[in-house]
């Protein structure tokens, strides 16, 4: 049982694991954005994966997130507890705030979605596409920080890599109702659910993108100082973590059974070479 860490912008590494060492891992889908640091915390197992790489070198569109969640599941990840900055749709949801997201829209085009296609089809529920256990966790250990935690938010997913034109960020807020708006959290949920992996995704609210008319447009300067100034928040939630995380499997969302009722190509229409792709993502049900 090994809990899995995604850092997003700004968060490239984490701190105080014992007996860390960089791993790199191979996977049927390429390689991982970088190799992934593995060791204990608290005496938890844990294995953090840079989204970006280090240096930030893979754009949202390029991240290998197939590969990301195979690495992580070959490592032993059940849990991924994800993080990520996000411009707010809500003047509550301010800079520095974190928002534990449990809904998504998802308006990503360019990535591949799925473990499963052609050979192999499946179809996994994403209704409730987060783990409520693990998020709640997430929520306990952030708050412990003193950070203002949001406990239910939905995230819309962009392409990018451009920010929102005005059109589009009013459209999210007002008729669309979404609470923050990100490029990075989607595959990743789909993925993990797929997989079989609780997925909580913890969005650092960084900027209000481009609607509210008492900022500007947001810009990554903006985006950096404001990470920079809550490093503090997100050390501290990882570091809290092995400390409220709840009983390990079985998940009580069914999380780690999303599989068993989802693969619906014949057993003797399946071609052996995708099944042989899906070793580690699905082994426990092919
Ligand atoms: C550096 S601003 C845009 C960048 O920030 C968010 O990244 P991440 O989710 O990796 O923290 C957003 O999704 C973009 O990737
Ligand atoms: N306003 C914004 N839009 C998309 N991704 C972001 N990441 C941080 N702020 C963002």
């Amino acid at each position: 049982m090994t809990l899995g860490i995604i850092g997003g912008s700004g968060v490239y590494r984490i701190d105080g694991l014992d007996g860390a060492a960089w791993q790199e891992v191979a996977t049927p889908w390429g390689a991982p954005s970088d190799a992934i640091l593995t060791g204990t915390l608290g005496g938890a197992r844990m294995a953090f994966l840079p989204r970006h790489g280090r240096g930030h070198v893979h754009s949202p569109s390029e991240i290998p997130y197939r590969a990301n969640i195979d690495a992580l599941k070959r490592l032993g990840v059940t849990r991924i507890v994800s993080v990520s900055a996000c411009g707010s749709f809500r003047e509550e949801m301010a800079p520095g705030d974190f928002v534990l997201v449990d809904q998504f829209i998802d308006r990503t085009r360019l990535r591949p979605q799925s473990f499963f296609g052609t050979g192999c089809v499946a179809h996994v529920s994403l209704a409730h596409p987060t783990c409520p256990h693990l998020s709640a966790a997430a929520a306990e250990a952030a708050g412990a920080t003193g950070v203002r935690v949001h406990v239910s938010g939905t995230y819309l997913a962009m392409e990018g890599p451009q920010f929102s034109t005005l059109a589009e960020s009013r459209m999210y807020r007002e008729a669309w109702g979404a609470d923050v708006v990100g490029m990075t959290a989607m595959p990743e949920a789909r993925l993990a659910r797929e997989a079989e992996i609780c997925y909580a995704p913890v969005a650092m609210v960084t900027d209000y993108d481009c609607w509210h008319e008492d900022y500007g447009a947001v810009d990554v300067a903006a985006v950096i100082a404001t990470l920079t100034a809550n490093a503090e928040h997100a050390r501290g939630l990882v570091r809290g973590l092995p400390g409220v995380l709840p009983e390990p499997a079985p998940c009580p969302h069914n999380c780690d059974r999303a599989l068993d009722h989802a693969i619906i190509t014949a057993p003797d229409a399946r071609d052996p070479s995708v099944l042989s792709r899906l070793d580690a993502v699905a082994a426990r049900v092919l």
